[in-house]
């Protein structure tokens, strides 16, 4: 049984599915202190969040089964993702289910911006009947800057459009053909600043982002310029927004977000001019729901070792690749592990080479298998989301290539490990019908199952050699269940590769290397 914690206020139409789930027992409880956080994520296979919940590295450290993170919603910056991902943690989000609603509330931010709509209510109801203080300006043939043109800023653009607005963009990813497309203006950062009437950011937060619109960028806008942010607290410098207000450079702005949050009470609320709302670009009944249900159904999932897409530390795989590549998921792990049994000597470098048809597919996935398989023999924690990082935590270079050339197979892959003592080749195939097959260790071409409990010989083609490994074997009561013998030249240097019924104790490998004709022995269990 899963157990699934769930700390943030979620749609319940949204978690059917997990609470219907047979295989599942959700634990809903908010509003935790962090030493009772600290408690419920001690069994949890999986959390679910919004933007409230601070997903700490201690808190992740805490979690002792948690495989995943889901975040209901788009932002992530709650989650402290390197500490997952070296925990081996999936990280979800749900990123499309509150597009529309975040767009139409900045569109409606927009326009209460620009006709003092909450100012004029709040002196209304205060008994006054001043239409003076509230002139405002129009949208119509106004010029809109957005800084990044994703899902939410795309949304906007259109409804912008509609209102007859000239929109500008600046996205580092935004093509000429999108622009066009979308009906928008490709700009530089510089000239959005500088040519717009009213700005809005629609970025995740992160270290480029933090500050994007500071004291300087405030100095390059037009007088009485408007600025909008209904993305990330942090993305617009606050104090710099306070100076640039009260000097007269903006008119006006308004925000979802803010740096801290909640923000208690923020200079900024003693200016007429700033609107504000308490983060709630996501929230309707339409955002809940499908943010809900999205990542509900991305964690059944997960938890079930099936196909997911959303994945915020990994790159995204789709359904269709993950099936393709699912046969190739034991040779690669497989691969990984023989190799570094084999090696001997401290790993620095691995090499991954696809070929045949495998070279025309997006094999990452595999890849980070492969890796898994390699870094296992080393660590105890590590999964396919935290191989990567492990490997580059500890400066072991890793590449990947790919070549048409399959020497015969449909598709073959080679696992080179270099170490500080010399280098090592192992190259695998899947055989239709037969399973698993390692077809050469280093120049030598053989056919083997890569399972069980594996000795590998490195020994001189000398006659009598072969009885004399079977002997000892014999003599330690092991049994021989296949073997396997390849050379290059007759008499030179050759390897025998032996599937024994049970492990081997050392005792047993220091007889075999005692051989003349032995240079040397390796025990490998797959
Ligand atoms: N207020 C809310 O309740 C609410 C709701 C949903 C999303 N959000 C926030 O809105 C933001 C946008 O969400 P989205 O779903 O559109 O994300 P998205 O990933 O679809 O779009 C973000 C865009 O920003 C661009 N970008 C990144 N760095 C940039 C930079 N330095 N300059 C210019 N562009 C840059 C990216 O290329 C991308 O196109 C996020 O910060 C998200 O957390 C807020
Ligand atoms: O990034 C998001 O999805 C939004 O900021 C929504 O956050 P929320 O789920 O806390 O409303």
């Amino acid at each position: 049984m899963f157990r699934v914690l769930i700390t943030d206020p979620l749609s319940k139409l949204g978690i059917e599915q997990l609470l219907d789930a047979t295989d599942v027992k959700v634990v809903q409880k908010t509003d935790l202190s962090k030493e009772e956080l600290l408690t419920e994520i001690a069994d949890a296979d999986a959390l679910i969040v919004r933007s409230q919940t601070q997903v700490t590295a201690e808190l992740i450290q805490h979690a002792k089964k948690l495989k995943v993170i889901g975040r209901a919603g788009v932002g992530v910056d709650n989650i402290d993702i390197p500490a997952a991902t070296a925990q081996g943690i999936i990280v979800v989000n749900a990123p499309d289910g509150n597009t529309i609603s975040t767009a139409e509330h900045t569109f409606a931010m927009l326009i209460s911006l620009a006709r003092n709509i909450p100012q004029g209510y709040r002196s209304i109801v205060r008994g006054e009947w001043n239409r003076k203080a509230y002139v405002g300006v129009e949208l119509n043939n106004k010029t809109l800057g957005i800084l990044g043109l994703g899902r939410i800023g795309t949304e906007l653009a259109k409804r912008a459009r509609a209102f007859h607005m000239n929109v500008m963009a600046f996205d580092p990813y935004l093509t000429e053909d999108r622009a066009k497309k979308i009906g928008v203006q490709k700009a530089s950062l510089d000239h959005v600043i500088a040519a717009s009437d009213f700005i809005t950011v629609h970025t995740p937060l992160t270290k480029e982002t933090r500050h994007l619109i500071d004291a300087k960028a405030f100095s390059q806008m037009k007088n009485g310029v408007r600025i909008l942010n209904c993305a990330r607290g942090g993305i617009i410098d606050e104090n710099a927004l306070f100076d640039a207000i009260q000097s007269g450079k903006v008119a006006g702005a308004a925000l979802d977000v803010f740096e801290t949050e909640p923000p208690g009470e923020h200079p900024l609320f003693t200016l007429p001019q700033v609107i504000a709302t308490p983060h709630l670009g996501a929230s309707t009944r339409e955002a809940q729901e499908n943010v809900a249900i999205d990542v509900s159904q991305e964690i059944l999932h997960i938890l079930r070792d099936e196909p997911f897409k959303n994945a915020v530390n990994l790159p995204s795989i789709p359904a269709e690749l993950q099936e393709k590549l699912r046969p190739y998921q034991i040779l690669a792990e497989r691969l990984g592990s023989f190799s570094i049994q084999s090696a001997e000597g401290a790993l620095e470098e691995i090499t991954i080479t696809f070929s045949g048809e495998l070279a025309e597919m997006d094999t990452a996935p595999l890849s980070r298998i492969i890796l898994k398989g390699t870094l296992s023999h080393y660590l105890s924690d590590v999964n396919y989301v935290s191989a990567p990082y492990l490997a580059k935590e500890r400066g072991i270079k890793v590449t990947e290539q790919k070549t048409s050339q399959s020497h015969g197979f449909t598709h073959l892959i080679h696992v080179g490990i270099r170490t500080d003592q010399g280098e090592f080749i192992v190259s695998g195939t899947l055989l239709n019908g037969l399973g698993t097959r390692i077809v050469k260790i280093d120049q030598y071409p053989v056919d083997v199952q890569p399972e069980g409990h594996l000795l590998l010989i490195h020994h001189y083609d000398r006659p009598g050699a072969i009885g004399r490994v079977g002997t000892i074997l014999g003599d330690h009561g092991v049994n021989i269940a296949t073997m396997q013998v390849g050379r290059k030249n007759i008499g030179g240097r050759a390897i025998m590769m032996l599937h024994v019924d049970k492990q081997v104790s050392e005792t047993l490998l220091e007889s075999l290397e005692a051989l003349d004709e032995i240079h040397r022995v390796t025990a490998i269990d797959l």
